[in-house]
């Protein structure tokens, strides 16, 4: 059954009515899956004044402590309605059941119980001060809602990303619109079904679909009436987001992309390093950014290293997302696929060894036309090749030796990115030491991607801007402002 997909406005979705539509192709088989309605700047407008109207309305004068109530009720909501969102978010991405039942799904609901609960935890601020008079005064800081938050978001985990970014901006009084990835538009639009279900109040959770530049995302990060915008995706992406809010100096939050670097010495846990390794080289099909294309192993293990990364490599089962056996994946699209082999080609070309992978599995007829490509390692690749350099985003990972933590640690911090880096050893001195010398936002060590949703997260260097998570959260979402009485 082939779905149409329109915005969701003001608490309804749309009329397709007139619309110009564009086809979402399952990466699995070529299929088209859905089309989707996209949004004119005058539906995007009207999505703002939905948003404003909001604002100014119910949800802005709804205490906390109902908002609350209600954010936890869209993730009960969503927890009842598990399946509908597992069944959507494997017909956009193809990635296979288990990734979306134990990492993507139920994220996108704690995300919402988190937040709910972290505003009415949090305390501001409050100095009392001398006066001449001698009778002093009180400042006490209030935070308030930024307003209207453009939310731009990616195709490589829709529902997690989307509702991290949700969970914050509602919980802190914002009001949102929302454009998903125009590869992924089908848990946004679930999601309008359960907002409206649950009660939170029509105009606070909007959602318009289209493409980037000249297109809905652009109206959107251009749009007067938007007083924020938090992205995730590429980082020249972010650059022209960032141009756009200079207009009205409204403010951005940005997680872009990353070159991260996996660190394993000969001392580490052998077996949890290469589970560790394999899955933040694979995951997702590699499109993760915190994602580990660059693997510095300590010279002693190298080899014996290298295959046993290959063996799991060449063990993965490619299939059906809704076949339980199936472990990995396709890439979201073709042209994703074309750029990913691109690097594979280039790798060829730059000198690289081929440990395994490097082309296209051969998959059942019914499967071909997907978006399939084969797990790939490379070794022997100067330090300065692209394929070294650039982020690819796919199934792919450069092995290479060191010999001293000095030196990996300079090899690590030599890329434009600083997302996150994972480290494998059992020396946790030199673990915490190289924690603090190494350029990323996040350090995992003998762990990846282990979230506790308080902490601080997001990029350094080309990385991004700012940081959310708990608190953190809170300094992008609200504005905080100053009250000073004198006594
Ligand atoms: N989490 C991450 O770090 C991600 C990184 N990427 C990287 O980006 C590459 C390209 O993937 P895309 O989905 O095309 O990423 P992208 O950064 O172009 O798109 C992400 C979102 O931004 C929107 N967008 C694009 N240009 C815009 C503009 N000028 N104004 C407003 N919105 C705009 C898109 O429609 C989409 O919703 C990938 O191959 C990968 O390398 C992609 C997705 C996530
Ligand atoms: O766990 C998070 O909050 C963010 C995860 C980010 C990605 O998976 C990504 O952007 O690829």
């Amino acid at each position: 059954m082939t779905r149409l997909i329109t915005s969701f406005i003001d608490g309804e979705f749309q009329s397709p009515d007139g619309a110009r539509l564009f086809d979402k192709r399952s990466p699995v088989d070529g299929r088209v899956i859905a089309r989707i309605a996209e949004a004119p700047q005058a539906e995007v407008d009207r999505a703002v004044q939905a948003a404003r109207a909001a604002l100014l309305g119910d949800w802005g004068r709804m205490p906390m402590e109902k908002r609350s109530a209600l954010l936890h009720a869209v993730a009960d909501e969503i927890t009842r309605r598990f399946d509908d969102f597992v069944e959507a978010e494997m017909a956009d991405t193809g990635q296979p059941a288990h990734v979306m039942t134990q990492v993507f799904i139920p994220r996108g609901a704690a995300n919402f119980k988190v937040f709910a609960d972290v505003v009415k935890n949090v305390p501001t601020e409050s100095f009392r001060m001398d006066t001449p008079d001698g009778r002093g005064a009180l400042n006490y800081a209030i935070r308030k809602p930024k307003g209207v938050i453009g939310v731009i978001c990616p195709w490589n985990a829709p529902f997690l990303l989307m509702t991290w970014k949700l969970g914050p901006a509602l919980a802190c009084g914002n009001t949102v619109v929302v454009k998903p990835s125009e590869e992924t538009p089908l848990t946004a639009a679930l999601l309008g079904e359960v907002m409206a279900k649950v009660g939170v109040p029509r105009g606070v959770y909007n959602v318009v679909n289209g493409f980037g530049p000249k297109s809905t995302g652009e109206f959107i990060t251009t749009h007067p009436k938007v007083d924020a915008i938090t992205f995730t995706g590429e980082t020249r992406t972010g650059t022209a987001i960032m141009k756009a809010a200079a207009e009205g100096m409204r403010d951005v939050s940005f997680e872009l992309g990353g070159k991260n670097a996996g660190i394993v010495f000969a001392d580490a846990d052998f077996d949890a390093a290469v589970d560790g390794i394999f899955r933040s080289a694979f995951l997702n099909t590699g499109q993760v950014c915190l994602g580990t294309e660059r693997v510095y192993v300590e010279r002693p293990i190298f080899e014996h290293f290298r295959d046993a990364l290959k063996a799991k490599a060449e063990a993965v089962r490619y299939g059906r997302p809704e076949d339980h056996h199936s472990t990995y994946g396709p890439l979201i699209s073709q042209e994703h696929r074309d750029k990913v082999l691109g690097y594979y080609q280039r790798a060829v070309d730059e000198g690289a060894t081929v440990v395994t992978g490097g082309g296209v599995p051969d998959m059942p007829a019914e499967l071909k036309g997907g978006c399939w490509v084969q797990p790939t390692i490379w070794t022997g690749l100067k330090d300065d090749a692209s394929v070294v350099r650039e982020e690819i985003f796919g199934p792919c990972c450069h092995l290479r030796p060191f010999d001293s933590e000095d030196e990996v640690v300079a090899l690590a911090n030599d890329n434009v990115y600083g997302l996150s880096t994972t480290i494998w050893t059992q020396n946790l001195t030199r673990a915490h030491r190289m924690a603090e010398r190494i350029e990323v936002g996040i350090t995992w060590i003998n762990s990846w991607f282990l979230r506790d949703l308080r902490t601080p997260f997001g990029g350094s260097k080309q990385s991004g801007i700012g940081r959310e998570g708990g608190v953190h959260s809170l300094e992008f979402y609200t504005e905080t402002r100053n009250v000073c009485v004198k006594l």
